[in-house]
């Protein structure tokens, strides 16, 4: 390593292996590199070999802006075909028991190596490292992946401060501070006693039994976008909004990125098609619909008459989803109106000009994406963050139409509802009003994210905060007591009023 990146101020993020939760995490990490931190981003070699395959991930610091950032992978103690990764009951504990002993080896390696580290950053369902961080003395922060409307919804659930839906009153309404009246389907569905995903309830709410460590919960949203949760969550944690993280407006760096799948190349095929005519399709990394579900969307695609790009992403092989197939002759009768790929360069899709909606299962991710790049959607929701994130598409920011209402509904939607959502979002008086919309939103994002935007002084705000305390970190670890002034102006000898005082 280049002595550059050995004199930054250094911070270790730590990710659960899933797409949705390495994206934003690795966007962060970008961010925090650009204004002049050297970065280590580390999550499982399972995912980290698919990673390095997918994506140019290289063995040296890469240079992003001010500073860099770099990829150290650790084992989880698994074979690399266990099974046992897709049962979350079983992983995370696995996780917990190998992070445990190898994120704080990594740490001692990185001393060893003249880059300490100073701060550690994890995101939901791995909340052991703030547990970590705890144990060696150093301060850690969370990025929490969804929505605040989500964070106040499992933080309500979690304190029991408003009743939920129960068993013996399943479809009550769910109303919570500062937020729209949530119908019992809108709340995020891994909190319904039905669920069949009681493992990533179990998983989510993890995090708020470690909610006190960190010394501060970053969120992957902005502050004009959830104005008034924002607020209201703020005077009770100490929250700071820096999305959309995947706009970097200063150093986009397109090189660095954490696909677990190399993207089809589909943008030359865009290029070929008229400005606002295609609808992009895609259900995300983890959801998989079922055939019927499936053809459905396939007849309703070919029945509506638009262009569409359809992302068929195949299923992991150890999920136990029987591999989807579409309908026979689909692809003869699309022609050239359509194109199926496997995982999609979905940024620049967003973003393309030939774009007019998005058919999304509305992950955090797809809608911040969404928002951002101004782009109208089709909201299908499956479950989870899912059922919440639509309401607030199409009935808050008033950017897309329903198509479903995910888990608690359980039924096939058909043909005909799905044609008929396609050419409401495309076009017509409802379309240019949703476009419109999703453009104030694009520009509300741009500014943000720009040079002294509310995200970007979050931002910097925070990097001050992890250099003033890296300071104190040094000298507590010297041996020596600190007493702060102002951030990054630290001085030896005894507090007094007003100033914080750490001893080692
Ligand atoms: O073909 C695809 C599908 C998804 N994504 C990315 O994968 C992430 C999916 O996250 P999201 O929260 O939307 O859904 P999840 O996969 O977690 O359910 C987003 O950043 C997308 O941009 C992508 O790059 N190509
Ligand atoms: O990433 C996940 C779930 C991963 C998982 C589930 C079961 C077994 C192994 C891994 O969920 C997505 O997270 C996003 C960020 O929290 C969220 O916005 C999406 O809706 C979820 O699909």
């Amino acid at each position: 390593m280049g002595s550059d990146a050995e004199s930054l101020v250094h911070v270790l993020l730590v990710s659960f292996p899933g797409q949705g939760h390495v994206n934003p995490l690795l966007r962060l990490g970008k961010r925090l590199a650009s204004k002049g931190l050297l970065v280590t981003f580390t999550t499982p070699e399972s995912i980290g070999k698919q990673m390095r395959k997918a994506s140019n991930i290289g063995d040296e610091p890469a240079p992003v802006g001010d500073g860099f950032i770099r990829f150290e992978f650790f084992e989880d103690g698994w074979d690399e075909d266990d099974q046992r990764r897709q049962d979350l009951d079983q992983y995370l504990p696995q996780l917990e028991k190998a992070g445990k002993v190898l994120i704080p080896e990594m740490i001692r390696r990185s001393a060893e190596r003249n880059r300490p580290v100073s701060c550690l950053i994890n995101n939901p369902f791995i909340p052991w490292v703030s547990d970590v961080a705890e144990s060696l003395s150093l301060p850690s922060a969370m990025l929490w992946v969804q929505s605040c409307a989500c964070f106040a919804a499992y933080y309500h659930y979690y304190h029991g401060l408003v009743p939920f839906p129960s068993e013996s009153a399943m479809e009550i309404d769910v109303q919570l501070p500062c937020m729209p009246l949530l119908k019992h389907d809108e709340v995020p569905s891994f909190l319904y006693p039905t669920t069949p995903y009681p493992f990533l309830r179990r998983a989510i709410l993890g995090q708020y039994k470690n909610l006190d460590k960190p010394f501060c919960i970053l969120m992957d949203t902005f502050q004009e976008l959830e104005l008034e949760i924002i607020e209201y969550m703020s005077k009770i944690c100490p929250i700071k909004t820096v999305g959309p993280l995947f706009k970097n407006p200063k150093v986009p760096n397109a090189n660095v990125r954490g696909d677990f799948m190399k993207a089809d190349d589909c943008l030359g095929w865009l290029d070929s098609k008229p400005a606002g005519s295609v609808v992009y399709v895609s259900f995300g990394s983890v959801v998989y619909l079922k055939q019927d579900q499936w053809d459905e969307i396939a007849y309703g695609l070919l029945n509506s008459g638009v262009n569409f790009l359809w992302v068929m992403k195949p299923p992991h092989k150890d999920s136990g989803y029987t591999v989807l197939t579409l309908p026979e002759g689909f692809l003869e009768k699309a022609g050239d109106k359509g194109m199926v790929v496997q995982w999609s360069p979905q940024e620049q899709v967003l973003a393309h000009p030939a774009v007019a909606a998005f058919v999304t299962h509305c992950g955090w991710n797809s809608s911040m994406e969404a928002l951002a790049s101004g782009m109208p959607v089709v909201a299908f929701p499956q479950w989870g963050d899912q059922v919440t994130d639509a309401k607030y598409l199409v009935d808050v920011f008033k950017v897309g139409v329903r198509m479903c209402r995910g888990e608690a509904e359980d039924k096939l939607i058909t043909r005909d509802v799905v044609e008929k959502c396609l050419l409401e979002a495309t076009v017509g008086e409802k379309a240019a009003e949703m476009k419109m919309n999703a453009l104030k939103w694009k520009a509300a994002a741009g500014a943000a994210v720009a040079e002294g935007g509310s995200s970007d002084r979050n931002i910097q705000a925070f990097v001050d905060e992890v250099k003033r305390r890296s300071v104190e970190v040094a000298l507590a670890k010297s041996g020596k007591s600190t007493v702060v002034e102002a951030p990054e102006v630290v001085k030896e000898g005894a507090a007094t009023d007003g100033k914080v005082e750490s001893v080692s």
